[in-house]
Formats: structure tokens, C-alpha cells, sequence
């Protein structure tokens, strides 16, 4: 990594710590998701962010059932990374309320890798399997192969060629079958047989009683397994593409 790469990547990190902790202006908050299977997993209410100027989200209101797979769509700077960002706690809402599964019960993937870069393919799924308790090995098994990273698994992740980067960051949200995933364009830049294969260990996720949530601008190939969707456009509900 270049020197600027890594002191734009801790300028970000900082701003994100910052943000979390509520330092900036923020007056929204987060309540963990009811345990009644009946209830919303996930649901804001009013929920607004603003970075400065910025209005990213204003006034969001919806909520996401168990056991579905949702998207969330919207061109480019309507607010989806920010939107998942949220869900996360990874950034603080500056009005309104977030509703949803603690952290820990959340596998995701999103644009900027979660892997450990100097960590092999294999150890970066062991770390991750076992951050949320027992995991059947065959299961970690299964991902591995069906993304094929079988034949990289000794390579460091930051060695691996852009696709598998990618698909390696997918497995892991897939690794520890927690509660509710969180896919910000999992199918980009990789092949077709994969693209395939992440919307499969999608499909099956859910059948087992997980939630998914999903933006992709691959909209042909998401939109035939979304059971709902979420359009943002400007930071704001209802208007679709
Ligand atoms: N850290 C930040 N600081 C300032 N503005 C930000 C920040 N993050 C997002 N924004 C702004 O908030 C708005 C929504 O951005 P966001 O990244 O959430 O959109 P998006 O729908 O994910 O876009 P894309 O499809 O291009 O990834 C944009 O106007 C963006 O410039």
C-alpha cells in the first residue's frame, strides 16, 4: 500500500470512530431488533444523516421481515452505502432511530475489504468463522469450495488477484451463518460462474431462516430473487429509478 493510500485509509477510519461515537452532531440512536420472530429485523425510523453540508439520508422510514432477501436500490450517491453504514453502527444517525441485529450478528461485505491483508484466504475464514462461536466446518467447507478459493487458500489476501479479493470478503460474511447479511455489491468484478454461485448461498441462507440485504447495480440478476425492495433516491424513499 502506498504511503497515501494507507493515510487516506486512516483518515477514513478516524472519521468513522469519530462518527460512531456520536461526536459529530449526532442525535439519533440504535436499539438492538425485538427477539420476536414475529417482530421487524431491522427498521429505521425518521432516521436522517447528515455529513456537513451533505444530506446523505433525510427522514428514512422502513423496516426489513425476517427470513427474506431485500434490496436496496438507487443510483449512485442516493445513500445505500450510507443506509448499510447505519444498520452497522458503523456511522451514528444524526436524527432518527436504527433497529437492528448488535453487530455481531451481522456477516456483511461491502465496497472497502474487511479481511485481514497480511492473513492467507484460509486463516481470514478460520478468524471469521470463529468470531461468532462454532461453525460447522463443513459449512466454511462448502463455501470455500463453491467460490473456489479452495486453489488460493494459502495465497495472503492482499496477494489475491481483484476477484478474489472479493469473493473472499463475501465468504467470510457467509462463513459464520449469522442472523442477517449485508451485501453492498457482492457481484462486481467477479465471473459469471461465481455471480451464480453468491446468489445461491443467498437463496439457501434465507432458506435456513437468515435474512439478506442486498444493493447491486447488477439489477438483472438480483431482482429475480428479491422478495422486496427499497428505492433511495436523493437520501429519500420512494422514488424508483
Ligand atoms: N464520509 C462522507 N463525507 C461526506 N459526504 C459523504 C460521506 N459519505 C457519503 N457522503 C455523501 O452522501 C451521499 C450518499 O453517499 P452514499 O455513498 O451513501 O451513496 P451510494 O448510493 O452508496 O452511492 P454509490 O452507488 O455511488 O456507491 C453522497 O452525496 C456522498 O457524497
Amino acid at each position: 500500500m502506498s504511503d497515501r493510500a494507507a493515510s487516506d485509509r486512516l483518515t477514513r477510519l478516524r472519521d468513522r470512530i469519530e462518527d460512531r461515537l456520536g461526536r459529530i452532531g449526532s442525535r439519533g440512536r440504535y436499539r438492538d431488533s425485538s427477539s420476536d420472530p414475529s417482530a421487524p429485523l431491522v427498521r429505521f425510523c425518521g432516521v436522517s444523516k447528515r455529513f456537513g453540508p451533505v444530506t446523505a439520508l433525510d427522514g428514512i422510514d422502513c423496516r426489513f421481515d425476517r427470513g427474506r432477501i431485500h434490496g436496496v436500490v438507487g443510483p449512485n450517491g442516493s445513500g445505500k452505502t450510507t443506509f448499510f453504514e447505519l444498520l452497522l453502527r458503523l456511522r451514528h444517525p444524526t436524527a432518527g432511530t436504527v433497529i437492528s441485529p448488535p453487530p455481531a450478528a451481522i456477516g456483511y461485505s461491502f465496497q472497502e475489504p474487511q479481511f485481514y491483508p497480511n492473513l492467507t484466504a484460509e486463516e481470514n475464514l478460520s478468524v471469521f468463522a470463529r468470531l461468532h462461536g462454532d461453525v460447522d466446518p463443513e459449512w466454511r467447507r462448502s463455501v470455500t469450495e463453491r467460490l473456489r478459493l479452495d486453489r488460493v487458500r494459502h495465497q495472503r489476501a492482499a496477494a489475491l488477484s481483484g476477484g478474489f479479493r472479493k469473493k473472499l470478503d463475501v465468504a467470510i460474511a457467509f462463513v459464520s451463518e449469522p442472523e442477517l447479511i449485508v451485501l453492498d455489491e457482492p457481484l462486481a468484478g467477479i465471473d459469471r460462474l461465481s455471480r451464480k454461485r453468491v446468489l445461491e448461498l443467498i437463496v439457501e441462507h434465507v432458506e435456513k431462516g437468515g435474512t439478506v440485504l442486498i444493493s447491486s447495480h447488477d439489477r438483472g440478476r438480483v431482482d429475480p430473487i428479491l422478495d422486496s425492495s427499497l428505492a433511495l433516491y436523493d437520501g429519500r424513499v420512494g422514488r424508483p429509478e
